[in-house]
């Protein structure tokens, strides 16, 4: 793991520095990150895990721009989102951040083809016809662009909306537990969809899950415990991955 974007040997996609993030519940404030500092490399796969309630979802939402840190700065390429004017945020989420949800989130009255490209449209930007037809073709969606969400299996639901995520060639993709409600069938497909995203097209993915054997498609997986990182693994076995999870937040 890179907790600081100087060791980095390429380009950095993504870096947060010294990222802190509470929740208030009554009078109490609930730490859910504390002085979180990474760097994601261009080009990579990486798994988030931890116990539940460790911070992940929030370490996601704040790298991803649809949460605001407390304190600390989340730079996304070479744009620091936490100066970005409160306004101007969805518009930067839109055209340079994917975000791929465990329920989907298609709109159901719309086909295959009018979700993918939707962030296209609400950002006025036209359809390149051959990338459309490259991205359908390789989620395995080619021939099932004009059905609706409901005409799909929840696996082909999950690949539309990572084609969804990868039409705007983001800087990024997070994805929050994206295997979480399919079978182990569906659920090896998307993953090895994300990994072919990384390893041909290039793409950043950064995936939070509580599965070693998801977190194993990834080059890297970040362990979180209690808000803060717990180290990391590169290149790890499910095996390692479990022992390693087993063991969070008690070294
Ligand atoms: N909207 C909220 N209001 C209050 N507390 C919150 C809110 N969202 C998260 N928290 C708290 O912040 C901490 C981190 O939550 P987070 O959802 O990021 O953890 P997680 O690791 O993703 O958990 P899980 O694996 O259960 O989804 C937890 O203590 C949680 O209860």
């Amino acid at each position: 793991m890179y907790t600081d974007a100087s060791e980095v040997p390429g380009p950095v996609a993504l870096r947060l520095e010294r990222v802190s993030k509470s929740y208030r519940t009554g009078n109490a404030r609930v730490p859910a990150l504390r002085e979180v500092s990474l760097s994601v490399p261009a080009g990579t796969f990486t798994a988030v895990m931890g116990p539940s309630g460790s911070g992940k979802s929030t370490l996601l939402q704040c790298a991803a721009g649809l949460d605001t840190p407390d304190s600390g700065r989340v730079l996304l390429g070479s744009t620091d989102m936490s100066r970005l004017r409160r306004r101007a945020l969805p518009a930067f989420r839109r055209d340079h951040v994917g975000f791929v949800f465990q329920s989907y989130n298609l709109l159901p009255q719309l086909s295959v083809v009018r979700n993918v490209t939707l962030p296209l449209l609400l950002g006025g930007r036209s359809v390149e016809r051959d990338w459309l037809k490259y991205v359908l073709e390789a989620v395995g969606l080619a021939g099932l662009d004009e059905r609706k969400p409901q005409e799909l299996s929840g696996g082909q639901q999950q690949r539309a909306a990572i084609a969804r995520a990868l039409i705007t060639r983001p800087e990024a993709v997070f994805a929050d537990e994206p295997t979480g409600a399919l079978d182990s069938a569906a659920a090896r497909q998307v993953l090895d969809l994300l990994r072919h995203t990384v390893t041909d097209l290039g793409q950043t993915v950064v995936m939070v899950t509580h599965d070693p054997a998801a977190a194993c498609s990834a080059d890297n997986v970040l362990f979180l415990a209690d808000g803060q990182l717990d180290g990391s693994m590169a290149n790890a076995s499910v095996r390692d991955i479990t022992e390693r999870v087993a063991y969070l937040g008690e070294r």
